[in-house]
């Protein structure tokens, strides 16, 4: 049997060395227009075209890196008895479905896996669940797919998401099975649901946290990640040795292609990122906060003109590149609004991004970046090799309407460090 990797991220830009991703299965495509707001998309999606634009990113990933599905890792610790057994009462007691719990245990760890991912149908025997709208006793994971929301590799540890949303709480339970028994990760995990403090009141999801250097951290707080959860994550800080500096970006409610900082602001390389230049760069009322830690203290909190002025002050010097281009800002909200912001690294001044986002990507060739489309890479028609800076642009229509992109998709659990 290959050896555990050992789990740890200390930059968002260093070079890949393992992502969990989640291919898309029935679970987007099992609601209507009038649910599809409760399954936290913007509009409902067509399965086989998100899996023809979904293969592009993860056929790119599997030549570039190590890629674990999350069903294959689930499938092979629900072969453990007690952890089958735990994780089945967990969700059948949290989400009201005490009655599934014998029928669940009885399935094979593959399609029982299928059903914690692609939900569960109810079954229609009383007169209550006949009348009732609801289809499903355990819900459908629509927005698995983006694995980078559920948990995050911070540093040397993973911290399990505390989902802002029911819809999905189940899939941090599911992540964090995952990092304490899979046999193929070795991680030490987080969950801020055993926190002593505010433990309702903290939200935390991985679109927020951008690991930006071995001692910045960068977070987003909003609708998905609330204060109360930024302050769980300073007081693990705080455990720490040495200095430590937290850059806190508020975010708007509104539209909901804001949830995330993710999708307004992600790193391009070790002197450059990508911002969505309305929240990000211009005066306006959301504001960019710095909390130092020192040797276990809060030693100062302070407002910052900008997320990109902070970082600068920090030693870490970036040029911003504009979402939608430098001139209208029709096209910079039209291209946010499809996840032009939302970049993954693979490497320093290596990224893959939506091919939809022409503006974006002209920007981005403007500034050094070759732009290469995905199945270039799949069909061996060129080599990344003779490229120092690129993105890789793969097909997005369906798959941005679930309200995320490249690095929403991808939860890397190793980079290598980054020579500065
Ligand atoms: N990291 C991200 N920006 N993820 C996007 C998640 C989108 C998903 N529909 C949600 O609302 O939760």
């Amino acid at each position: 049997m290959a050896e555990a990797i050992h789990t740890g991220v200390y930059s968002e830009i260093g070079e890949i060395e393992g992502v969990i991703l989640h291919t898309p299965g029935s679970e987007v495509e099992n609601m209507t227009p009038g649910n599809a707001e409760r399954a936290l998309y913007s509009d409902i999606l067509n399965l086989s075209v998100a899996e023809e634009e979904y293969r592009q990113l993860s056929q790119v990933l599997e030549k570039i890196t190590h890629t674990f599905q999350v069903k294959d890792l689930l499938t092979e610790i629900l072969n453990i008895d007690e952890v089958r057994e735990a994780l089945v009462h967990k969700i059948c007691k949290r989400e009201n479905a005490k009655l599934l719990k014998e029928k669940l245990l009885a399935l094979k760890p593959s399609e029982l896996a299928r059903q914690i991912i692609e939900g569960v149908p109810l079954h229609k025997n009383t007169l209550t669940s006949f009348l009732s709208d609801e289809r499903n006793a355990l819900r459908p994971l629509h927005n698995f797919f983006f694995t980078r929301d559920a948990s995050m590799t911070v540093y040397d540890k993973v911290l399990i998401g505390k989902m802002a949303t029911k819809v999905r709480e189940r899939e941090a339970l599911v992540m964090e099975t995952i990092f304490n028994h899979s046999s193929k990760l070795k991680s030490n995990t987080v969950n801020p649901s055993k926190s002593k403090h505010h433990k309702h009141e903290i939200s935390i999801e991985g679109g927020d946290i951008l690991v930006a250097r071995e001692d910045i951290l960068i977070v987003g707080t909003g609708v998905r990640t609330s204060t109360q959860g930024v302050d769980y994550i300073i007081r693990q800080l705080q455990k720490n040795k040495g200095k430590h500096s937290v850059v806190v970006q508020q975010l708007p409610s509104t539209p909901e292609s804001f949830i995330h900082l993710d999708m307004v602001f992600t790193l391009l390389d070790r002197d450059m990122c990508m911002v969505y230049d309305p929240i990000i760069m211009q005066p306006n009322k959301y504001q960019t906060i710095l909390i130092s830690i020192e040797d276990g203290h809060v030693k100062n909190i302070e407002k910052q003109t900008n997320l990109v002025q902070c970082l600068n002050g920090l030693g870490m010097p970036l040029k911003p590149l504009y979402c939608g281009g430098r001139k209208d800002l029709w096209i910079q909200e039209r291209e946010q609004w499809h996840s032009g912001a939302n970049f993954f690294a693979v490497g320093p001044g290596k990224v893959i991004g939506y091919d939809r986002n022409v503006y974006t990507m002209e920007e981005m060739n403007n500034n050094g970046f070759e732009i290469i489309p995905a199945l270039d890479v799949i069909d061996n028609k060129i080599s990344l090799n003779d490229y120092e800076k690129y993105v890789i642009t793969i097909s997005g229509s369906e798959l941005a309407r679930g309200g995320g992109g490249a690095r929403c998709m991808t939860m890397p659990f190793k980079r290598k460090r980054v020579d500065y």
